[in-house]
């Protein structure tokens, strides 16, 4: 129970700073964030996160059944934002008008056995659906996709928005602030440093060895053995998994990576506030490397995307690993985009044809 109060006292000390620096209820712009899949085991915690952020001022919440319920639970909470449920696909377009930020936990998870990519069949249509409804309701928002697998559900959403001409590279983040929580924690944990202190940048893409955390660069330094290192590298790597088996069937991370989607759609709503310095990892376009979509540190704006950084001097077993990674996240982003242009169709008998 105190650790509850310690975080609302917390909540409360964070909106003070808010206004200490400007950025006071007078002063917030009204924002609209819309989560949808929000009725799920990440969107329900998300709905709750949001609800308590004060930048928000309005949450539309989106699922294809149980919003009216999660909707009515939240909206007692006395924060800023209004609060709003809508089910099924007829009511979509509402959720969407005027959104700022839109979240997309929307598909199915994992079970163990599972990788990522055998979610591909069922998330890709899911979000394909999702952002054609975006790039009509709602072209400016910026899309923060958590529906895996990421490697090839942004590139998927890419290609829907070009088809719709409302593309803009600026807007639209994979989300992989779930890798950077768990490379501090762990790393925290390893060092021995005060795991509020930690920062290690995670770059490449979301899914087993296209996750590529940076621990030679990570602060507090701390003399850690190659061997520990490779541990945790592997361990961030596995994270995922590490929650699939230990849910056994329940499910993948759920409560972690609502506050991963939380901090990284705040970073989002601060940029768009026009904060200054805000940076956070995320896979997004990039010229980074020669994939075209990657993750790394990026500069949030009043736009979006401000300036994608480059990755810093590695380490030579993370080059090695950035050399290992490429194939792999090629493919899977090469996978999102032939899904979006060339639909097939698997008639009755088995047999295929594409358009
Ligand atoms: N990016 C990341 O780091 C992470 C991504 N994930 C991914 O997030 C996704 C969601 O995971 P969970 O919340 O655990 O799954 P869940 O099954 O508990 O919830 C998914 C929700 O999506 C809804 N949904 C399905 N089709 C929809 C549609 N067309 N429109 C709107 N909502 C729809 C379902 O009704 C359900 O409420 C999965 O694909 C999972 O792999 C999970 C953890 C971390
Ligand atoms: O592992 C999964 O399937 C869910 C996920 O992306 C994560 O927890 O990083």
């Amino acid at each position: 129970m105190s650790s509850l109060f310690r975080s609302i006292k917390t909540l409360k000390n964070s909106s003070s700073t808010l206004l200490r620096r400007g950025y006071g209820s007078e002063a917030v712009p009204d924002r609209k964030v819309a989560v949808l899949g929000a009725a799920g085991g990440i969107g329900q915690p998300l709905a709750l996160l949001m609800k308590l952020n004060p930048l928000v001022s309005s949450l539309s919440l989106y699922d294809i059944a149980n919003t009216p319920g999660v909707a009515a639970d939240v909206s007692h909470i006395n924060t800023r934002s209004e609060v709003k449920g809508y089910v099924g696909e007829e009511e979509l377009g509402k959720a969407l008008e005027g959104s700022d930020v839109v979240i997309i936990p929307a598909g199915v998870p994992r079970k163990p056995g599972m990788t990522r990519d055998d979610l591909f069949n069922i998330n890709a249509g899911i979000v394909k659906g999702l952002c054609e409804a975006i790039a009509k309701y709602c072209p400016n928002a910026l899309v923060n996709m958590i529906s895996n697998p990421v490697n090839s559900t942004v590139p998927i959403a890419a290609e829907v928005f070009k088809k719709a001409g409302t593309y803009d590279e600026k807007r639209l983040f994979g989300v992989t602030t779930l890798d950077v929580v768990r490379a501090k924690t762990f790393y925290a944990g390893k060092a021995k440093v005060p795991v509020a202190e930690v920062n290690v940048p995670v770059v490449g893409g979301h899914a087993g060895i296209t996750i590529l955390p940076l621990f030679s660069q990570a602060t507090p330094k701390a003399n850690l053995a190659d061997e520990e290192i490779q541990a945790l590298t592997k361990r961030t790597q596995d994270g995922g998994t590490e929650v699939v088996e230990a849910k056994a069937g329940k499910g993948s991370a759920t409560l972690s990576m609502a506050y991963a989607g939380a901090i990284f759609a705040d970073a989002c709503l601060k940029g768009l506030n026009g904060v200054p310095d805000v940076v956070e990892c995320s896979f997004v376009q990039s010229t980074v490397t020669e994939l075209p979509f990657f993750a790394s540190k990026v500069r949030l704006g009043k736009n979006g995307v401000e300036e994608v950084l480059g990755l810093g001097p590695l380490s030579d077993y993370e080059k090695e690993g950035l050399e290992k990674l490429k194939p792999e996240l090629l493919a899977s982003i090469e996978k999102g985009i032939k899904f979006t242009n060339n639909v097939v169709f698997i008639a009755a008998n088995g047999t295929g044809f594409s358009t």
